[in-house]
């Protein structure tokens, strides 16, 4: 009897909680449990019996806010059956799974990862340079096929200090990027639409003569129209075929045909990707490459940034139901910066 009771009082206080929306399960709950999300009622769609349209409809008046767990794509549909809604927080730095003209459009705020992924993912993209320029997986490759015997010395790799690097997008990621890349003597380039004043390096408002005029080219933009396929066979070409790309903004911002292209052609020297275009799917050819180094996906994540990214999505709920600003709130217009702000 004190059990059933104690479990009445439970599910009366949380009937008392805020209710917060979840299409999906984001991975961090694999980690964490409801735990993640603490003080909140969940009304987890994916539980229910009911076709996703029907279980939207049944809760349309009641739902105001919603977790999104970063891939899950939020449609004019969603939108169509959700009238309260009036929050979006997604765990992801990327709005590409938002038609985020929509949402703004109808007022909807968006509360994103803001930066708390920006230091995991730049450590990424200074990892897969230095792996790239000094053939370092591929080095390991050749050591346990115990090719080192038989085949004698292993090719010698690129310096690294003293690379031009162009970073196609300056916002957090690309900042922290530079300063990584700076401590290690490298010249970096950065192409923006806007001139930041806040760093005197070089800013090219066109990602081709920011290409011309470097070693390396370095993607951590986000994905827009207008950064889709951005980095095409001319932008290789003009970087040349001693040139890099790493790519840790998304895989459809590099035109994925033609850089397998101009790798196998040898026409571009190197390729470092945590992103792909059909992700999980990676082209095959790309398996062969010796000067390519892969990764799935993996830039945002360590168990570190998890927790700070679990905070933020708490705090920007709490701030939502006070009435109070928001943590890392999208600015109502989209730019062209960062995997977060695109
Ligand atoms: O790629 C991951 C993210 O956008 O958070």
């Amino acid at each position: 009897m004190a059990a059933h009771n104690h479990q009445v009082h439970q599910e009366h206080q949380c009937e008392e909680f805020p209710e917060i929306l979840v299409l999906e399960p984001p991975p961090i709950m694999k980690v964490y449990g409801d735990q993640f999300l603490k003080n909140f009622r969940l009304l987890k769609a994916w539980e229910s019996q009911l076709p996703l349209d029907e279980f939207l409809t049944i809760h349309a008046q009641s739902v105001r806010a919603l977790l999104s767990p970063g891939r899950y794509p939020l449609t004019t549909n969603i939108l169509r059956l959700l009238p309260s809604l009036q929050l979006v927080v997604t765990t992801s730095a990327g709005l590409d799974h938002i038609d985020l003209a929509e949402f703004q459009r109808r007022g909807i705020a968006i509360a994103n990862a803001g930066d708390v992924y920006s230091a995991d993912v730049a450590d990424m993209a200074v990892g897969l340079l230095i792996d790239v320029l000094r053939k370092i997986s591929a080095a390991d490759r050749y050591v346990r096929n115990v090719l080192w015997p038989t085949k004698g010395e292993f090719p010698l790799g690129s310096k690294l200090s003293s690379k031009r690097v162009g970073i196609v997008g300056f916002g957090s990621i690309g900042q922290e990027v530079a300063k990584r890349l700076q401590a290690c003597g490298c010249r970096i380039l950065y192409c923006s639409r806007n001139k930041k004043p806040f760093v005197s390096y070089p800013c090219y408002p066109d990602v081709l003569q920011l290409a011309a005029n470097s070693d390396v080219l370095i993607v951590c933009c986000g994905l827009t129209d207008q950064t889709h396929h951005l980095i095409n066979k001319d932008v290789m070409l003009a970087l040349g075929k001693e040139g890099a790309i790493v790519n840790v903004g998304r895989g459809p911002i590099v035109n994925e045909k033609e850089l397998l292209q101009c790798l196998v052609q040898g026409e571009l020297g190197g390729a470092g990707l945590d992103v792909f275009e059909n992700e999980p799917d990676v082209p095959r050819e790309l398996f062969t490459l010796n000067n390519v180094v892969l990764s799935p996906h993996r830039a945002v994540h360590t168990p570190e940034s998890l927790t700070d990214m679990c905070e933020n999505v708490n705090g920007n709920f709490e701030a939502f139901f006070s009435n109070k600003p928001l943590l890392s709130p999208v600015a109502n217009k989209s730019s062209d910066d960062s995997i977060s702000e695109k």
